[in-house]
Parts: structure tokens; sequence; C-alpha cells
């Protein structure tokens, strides 16, 4: 069994893997990682191997308690991957979109594939049905654009993220949730249609930790699955190891 770990800057995705199969996943602040392992190596005692990618904050702590008592892969821009890496600074692209282009190697290959994550940030990637990673790009996440409007005006309150009663915003609530809302929606149709008119026959996936509220609301049909960077460690992990 393999114990994934996603350290993203928001929260921590602590996942148990039998084989390709995927038995739980667990969310967690910064705060309550090593409680969550350690809870985890409680209910499943054959979890032996583990994987951790991290773009947030690893503790030192956790790093030291995996490596007693896992045989850990920490995933860097030095492992081997499945993949032709055309970014012009590999060295600097982030380690969770690495993993997610593995899981689409791994789950479409032979298509062209953007992928998209919206967590903190929202990001996109895009791998050819050659296996060429070429890039994508890097956007303010839905929460994140909350606390840009708060934080850098006098009058913009915090709100919650909420969906827009109407498009047209008739009152500084409605207004800021149809911006953000609406102004996603609109970003994320409006990068498929460039990518598609580019590349037909196009496969989309849509993750991150607000894969639910927006996947309904998108125009393409899109492959939801909040898991897919987690299928993506598992993946590298398995290749890595005989797990
Ligand atoms: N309980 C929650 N706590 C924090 N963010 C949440 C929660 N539920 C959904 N979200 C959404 O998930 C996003 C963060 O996604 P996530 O994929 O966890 O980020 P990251 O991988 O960057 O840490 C936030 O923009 C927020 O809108
Ligand atoms: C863009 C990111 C901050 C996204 O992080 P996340 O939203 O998943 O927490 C992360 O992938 C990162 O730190 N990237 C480094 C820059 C790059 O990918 O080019
Ligand atoms: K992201």
């Amino acid at each position: 069994m393999n114990l994934v770990i996603d350290v993203g800057n928001t929260r921590t995705k602590l996942a148990v893997f039998d084989k390709n199969n995927i038995i739980t996943v667990v969310v967690v602040s910064q705060s309550e990682v090593l409680d969550g392992i350690k809870e985890l190596r409680k209910s499943y005692s054959q979890l032996h191997l583990a994987i951790v990618s991290s773009v947030g904050v690893l503790d030192q702590a956790v790093v030291n308690y995996l490596n007693i008592h896992f045989n850990l892969l920490v995933l860097s821009h030095e492992t081997p991957l499945p993949f032709n890496n055309l970014y012009a600074t590999p060295k600097t692209l982030g380690i969770d979109r690495i993993a997610l282009v593995c899981a689409s190697v791994q789950q479409f290959s032979n298509k062209n594939v953007l992928i998209i994550d919206a967590g903190t940030c929202i990001t996109y990637d895009f791998i050819t049905n050659t296996n060429d990673y070429l890039g994508g790009s890097i956007s303010p996440g839905i929460r994140m654009r909350y606390h840009a409007l708060h934080n850098q005006t006098a009058k913009l309150p915090l709100l919650e993220t909420q969906f827009p009663e109407h498009f047209i915003g008739n009152s500084t609530i409605n207004a800021i949730n149809s911006g953000i809302v609406y102004g996603v929606l609109s970003e994320i149709d409006g990068i498929i249609e460039r990518y598609s008119a580019d590349y037909s026959d196009l496969t989309i996936i849509l993750t991150g930790g607000d894969t639910n509220f927006l996947s309904k609301q998108l125009k393409s049909s899109i492959f939801a699955n909040s898991n897919f960077l987690l299928e993506g460690l598992n993946f590298i992990l398995q290749h890595n190891t005989n797990g």
C-alpha cells in the first residue's frame, strides 16, 4: 500500500492507494499533516511506500517521520519522468504540475490533454499526443481573488465563495461574486477555446479544490477528477518502486 502526499499552498492531501485503487483521501491543514499521517498508519498497517510532492511548506519533522517509517520518494526535478519536458525553465516548474502531467501520461497517452488545476492558483498544463509537455499558464485562484479584492482596496469586504445570483451584480456583494466567479469561468472557457482552436481532439481535465464548484458551469465537456494529482503521484511511485 502506498501513502501519497500532495502539499499545496492551501491544504495538504493525504491518500492511501492499494495498487491503482484509491482507498481514502484526507485533506488537512499544514499543522495537521503529521497527525494525519500517524492516523493513517494506525488504520493501514500495510503502508510502507510513500511519495511526497510539495509546492507549499513541508515541515522537516514530517519528512523525518516519513523517512523513518516509509520507503520515501520525494518528487523533485531530478526524478525521471515519463514525458519530454519542453518548459524553458524545467527547474522552476511546479512539482505539482509535474505530477499532473504524469497522471495525464498514464491515463490519456496519445491524446492532446489540457489539465486545469483550480487550487490556490489556477494552473493550465498542456501535453501533446506525442508526449511533449509544452507548458501552460498560472493565474490567481478563486480564494486568492476574493482576498486580493479585499486586501488591496479600502471598501471591499472579504466574502465567502458564493455562486452569483445574477450575471449583472446589482450590489457590492453580488458584483464581487459575479466578477470573480464569472471571471474565472470565462477565463477557463476562453483558454479551452484557444487550445481547441489549435489542437483538435482535446481532452480536458479539471482538478483541484474548486473542481466541484466549477465543473457544472463550464461550456466544454471536461473530465472532473479531484484526485488527478494524487493518481499521478501514485503512478510515479509505482514506476520508481514495485508498489
Ligand atoms: N475546506 C476548504 N478549505 C480551503 N479551501 C477550500 C475548501 N474547500 C474548497 N476549497 C477551495 O479549494 C481551493 C484550494 O484548492 P486546493 O486544491 O486544496 O489548493 P492547493 O493544492 O493549492 O493547496 C480554494 O481556492 C478554495 O476555494
Ligand atoms: C503555480 C503554483 C504556485 C501552483 O500551486 P498550487 O495552486 O497548486 O498550490 C506551483 O505550481 C508553483 O509553485 N509553480 C512554480 C512555477 C512554475 O510552475 O513555473
Ligand atoms: K493549482
